[in-house]
């Protein structure tokens, strides 16, 4: 897939099944985030894999975030389930430095943008994704258990794995309602 038809027709997919990207796949998929756009250089991110054993584990943190805030057993039921929508999650963390010359924001947004590589040299690579935050991302409990602190964010869990059902049109958007020029 050449870089320009990647960029105008990636597509998120909800259903991601085995197997997850592997070996020099999933190194690339790393090294692709690694290539984000960073202001001076402070590698401002974390990337925490789950997998096998390691989505249980995230279920285990959301199902504890829901319980702190005495959630019904609908929504328990509903975020133990969450992680296992993919074989993989990749939670993306921007790991921000404070009281620098690089806004935080500017830190966030590179966090992002190694998220959204991620995202597209899986599906470079033949396989698919879906970013998520839910309400989990921004949770105290969730935030504790991976030691996300101070001005640290939980960009997304980005759901990765092969790709589960037909992908959906991409939208036609009008550019005149998005571009102008001064
Ligand atoms: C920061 C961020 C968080 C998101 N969180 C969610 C989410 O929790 N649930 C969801 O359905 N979509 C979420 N999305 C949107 C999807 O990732 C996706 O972009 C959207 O469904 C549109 O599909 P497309 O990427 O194929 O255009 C999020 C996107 C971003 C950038």
């Amino acid at each position: 897939m050449d870089a320009l038809s990647l960029l105008l027709n990636r597509r998120s997919l909800p259903k991601l099944v085995d197997p997850a990207p592997a070996g020099e796949v999933l190194e690339n998929i790393f090294r692709a985030g690694l290539r984000a756009p960073d202001h001076g250089g402070l590698t401002p991110w974390r990337f925490i894999v789950s997998q096998g054993e390691g989505l249980t584990k995230l279920a285990n943190i959301l199902v504890a975030a829901a319980k702190a805030d005495d959630l019904d057993d609908f929504v328990i039921e509903k975020a133990s389930k969450a992680p296992f929508r993919a074989p993989m999650v990749i939670t993306v963390v921007s790991k921000v430095t404070s009281d620098h010359k690089v806004p935080v924001i500017e830190q966030h947004l590179s966090a992002g943008c190694a998220a959204q590589a991620m995202q597209m040299a899986a599906v470079a690579q033949g396989y698919s994704g879906f970013w998520r935050t839910g309400s989990w991302a921004y949770h105290s409990v969730v935030r504790e258990a991976l030691g996300v602190t101070g001005e640290d964010m939980i960009v997304g869990f980005l759901y990765l794995g092969s790709i589960g059902c037909r992908e959906a049109k991409v939208h036609e958007r009008d550019l005149a309602q998005y571009v102008e020029y001064l």
